[in-house]
């Protein structure tokens, strides 16, 4: 099917989706079936200027600020993607009125921090385990008892790493055997703040906590072993919460109200990370990515590419809305291993599936350690990546923590992301420089980071098409 046709399909969540106009614009969608695959055939040169859409992480966070602020707050750059229209339903649910004036901005009519009311149903995530960890935490602190669920692929995504921490501040919470959801938070629980060290990176973790303390007594306290995104504490400090932060801690205290206000989010930074390998890759790109996102815990793959030999350059550095952005201008450069530095490994945690396309195509052997979240991300994604390159004929050892790459010659195949985005739209990327066609299957959860994903692909010079599978 060309890849101008709009294609509607269904996906776990229950929500329709249109992965080339986004999800928002889909009331009348068609469900043609779960599955679409991608084939991706070998491009020449991309060119054009791009713009992708906004941040994931910040678009949640922006809902749910804006939803326990006092008064209205206008979003602007809002990700209309499945997970955040997720989020913002489960606010809806709760109570909390938001316009959509237009497909990136809401307006959220927030109802201070004790004005949520129950909800008439399960809170259903959808693939987003960034918007089941967090609100477990803000749901902690209600008066009224809450149940999360979600899709097949969250269902089976650990829990516990919220649920210890929050049960220490006096949460209850019930899950399925070994921590997984469907969640049922109890209310009325009377939370008190606690000091926590994080047993492994995560911004999820972290944030959750904080947002349980927003409702504790006393003061809460974070420390990380590696400094982790700090949207949370950014968007809390700007929203008038008293909060103490720097690389690796936060400090709050409960008790205090956020202020209405205006939230503009910046591009994501791991949706750009797509183009950003497939203009190295592909000979002869040149390639100008507007207005990035360039928040210093997102930026790790910038570094390992460029250690690769990759040529990016930073272009028009500024600050938007209280976030670094930069203009990113990518021409293509023969890419050679490297062993990822293990610091880079938070910084660029997503952003693993494209580093195994670059590092695939790259001269000579590389390596990744430090990095074992990646099994329990929407896949196992060290297990996925490795699966589908060996398809496409690179030789990859496994390791319980990241693998060992050999850089060589890409054929065609058919590879499988099982559903998980990131890895969908990484073979898609593989498939530019492939001697012959990649048919990737399942790949309908591109629309819960990336709406537009495929035109906007297809407009700097991907060969891409939709399939229905
Ligand atoms: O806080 C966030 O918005 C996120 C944190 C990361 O997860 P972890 O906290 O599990 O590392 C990341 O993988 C996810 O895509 C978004
Ligand atoms: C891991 C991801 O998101 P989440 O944890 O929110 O599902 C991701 O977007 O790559």
């Amino acid at each position: 099917m060309p890849a101008h046709q709009h294609r509607h399909t269904r996906g776990e969540p229950g929500i329709p989706r249109c992965l080339d106009c986004g999800a928002g614009s889909v009331s009348n969608a068609i469900d043609s079936g779960a599955l679409v695959n991608y084939l991706s055939s070998a491009s020449g040169p991309l060119h054009g200027e791009i713009r992708v859409p906004g941040d994931k992480s910040v678009s949640h966070r922006a809902i749910m600020l804006a939803s326990l602020a006092e008064g209205r707050s206008q979003i602007s750059g809002f990700l209309e993607g499945e997970d955040t229209l997720a989020t913002a339903a489960a606010f809806a649910a709760m109570g909390v009125r938001i316009e959509t004036p237009s497909a990136s901005e809401r307006i959220v009519h927030g109802v201070g921090l004790h004005g949520l009311r129950a909800p008439s149903h399960t809170i259903d995530c959808g693939n987003a385990g960034t918007g089941m960890r967090l609100l477990t935490g803000l749901l902690a602190g209600q008066k009224f008892s809450s149940t999360l669920s979600g899709d097949a692929s969250l269902s089976k995504r650990p829990m516990r790493r919220v649920i210890e921490p929050l049960s220490q501040m006096g949460a209850c919470i019930t899950s399925e055997t070994g921590g997984l959801p469907p969640l049922q938070i109890d209310g009325g629980a009377n939370l008190i703040g606690i000091d926590y060290r994080l047993p492994v990176a995560s911004a999820q973790v972290k944030s959750a906590i904080l947002l349980a303390g927003l409702y504790a007594q006393g003061e809460t306290i974070v420390h990380e072993p590696h400094p982790t995104r700090d949207y949370t504490e950014r968007m809390l400090a700007a929203l008038g919460w008293p909060i103490e932060f720097s690389a690796g801690y936060a400090r709050i205290t409960g008790g205090h109200r956020l202020r209405a206000g205006a939230i503009r989010v910046p591009t994501d930074f791991s949706s750009a990370a797509f183009f950003l390998v497939a203009a190295t890759l592909v000979p002869g790109s040149d390639l100008l990515l507007r207005e990035v996102g360039m928040n210093p815990r997102r930026t790790g793959l910038l570094a390992a590419l460029r250690l690769m030999g990759a040529d990016i350059v930073e272009e028009n550095p500024r600050e938007l809305g209280g976030e670094s952005v930069a203009d990113l201008r990518v021409r293509s450069a023969p890419l050679h291993g490297i062993d990822v530095p293990i610091a880079l490994v938070p910084d660029m945690i997503d952003e693993f599936p494209i580093l195994f396309v670059a590092a695939a195509a790259a001269k000579g052997r590389s390596v990744i350690r430090g990095a074992a979240e990646l099994r329990i991300k929407e896949s196992d994604r060290i297990a996925v990546m490795a699966k589908g390159l060996r398809e496409l004929g690179i030789t990859i050892e496994e390791t319980p923590d990241g693998a060992i790459i050999e850089g060589g010659i890409l054929r065609g195949g058919a590879v499988d992301a099982i559903g998980d985005h990131r890895c969908a739209m990484s073979f898609a990327v593989a498939g530019l420089i492939a001697s012959d066609v990649v048919q990737v299957r399942d790949c309908a959860n591109v629309a819960t980071s990336f709406p537009g994903f495929v035109n906007l692909a297809n407009r700097c010079g991907f060969v891409l098409q939709l399939e229905s599978a």
